[in-house]
């Protein structure tokens, strides 16, 4: 048995005559987290996508607690215990804050739609069991007495902490977020932070992590991989590499991104 969550094998992708990705090695090892960096058009969204099935990789495999998983659906994947979020955030706004948690749970309801119409109790049971859980997910992130707004009309933090809820309510293994604090004000960033420890200690959630702010990055990754120009440039304590010359030279290079 391997403690081995995540592994890409010489992963690559090209799109048309671009080699965004090429040669990626990345081993996640459970409960980690692990900061991905670097600068903008360096690729690291697109290791997000070609993880969550979004694109299959052109080049090498992605291993997901040994199994293959590449060009597998993304909605499997899920299944399988991947959750993402989203750069640009991407809730149902006009749903209730609880009812954007519950939807992530359709996977796991089992009713008919039969049962569903005729309001059964096997029905309701579910709904009982579904709201239980997602209230408590609500709990955790804080978010529990906004439960009945509109997602739209939360503050744009609460916003961002609702889709890490969601992602959460698939119950994964493995948590990819995408530039979780962007535009975010020094405050939320300092909330976020704690949240996002908070479930990986709690919940011995993997976690990797796409993001800009280095503040954020430098307070909780225990790891960073560096992306340049779709190759890892360098890898290892946080520290050690952002002092990288190497890497100092990438950002330079990319306006200080
Ligand atoms: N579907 C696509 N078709 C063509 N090119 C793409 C596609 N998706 C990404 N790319 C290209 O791949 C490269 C890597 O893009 P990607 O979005 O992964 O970078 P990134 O590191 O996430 O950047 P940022 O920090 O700005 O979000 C870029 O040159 C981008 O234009």
């Amino acid at each position: 048995m391997t403690d081995t969550v995540l592994n890409c094998k010489d992963v690559g992708i090209k799109f048309g005559g671009l080699q965004a990705v090429q040669g990626l090695n990345l081993k996640i090892k459970k409960g980690e987290l692990l900061g991905l960096i670097g600068p903008n058009g360096a690729g690291k969204t697109t290791v997000f996508n070609m993880i969550t099935g979004v694109y299959e990789p052109t080049e090498g495999e992605i291993l997901l607690n040994g199994e293959k998983i590449n060009g597998i659906t993304p909605y499997k994947i899920v299944s399988k215990g991947i959750a993402r979020t989203f750069q640009n955030i991407r809730l149902f706004g006009y749903l209730s804050v609880l009812d954007n948690v519950k939807i992530a749970m359709n996977k796991d309801m089992k009713y008919s739609i039969v049962e569903g119409m005729f309001r059964t109790k096997s029905y309701w049971r579910e709904e009982f069991d579904v709201n239980s859980r997602a209230m408590e997910i609500l709990k955790l992130f804080d978010l529990d007495k906004y439960k009945q707004y509109s997602a739209n009309t939360l503050p744009y933090g609460q916003q961002r902490k609702l889709e890490i809820a969601r992602a959460m309510a698939t119950n994964p293994t493995l948590l990819l977020l995408d530039e979780p604090a962007a535009g975010m004000n020094p405050t939320e960033t300092e909330e976020l932070m704690n949240t996002i420890k908070l479930i990986r200690d709690n919940f011995g959630i993997t976690i990797l992590l796409i993001e800009h702010d280095m503040k954020l990055v430098l307070g909780i990754c225990e790891r960073l991989m560096v992306l340049n120009y779709g190759q890892v440039l360098a890898e290892g304590d946080p520290q050690e590499v952002i002092n990288d010359e190497k890497v100092i030279n990438a950002y330079l290079g990319s306006g200080g991104a």
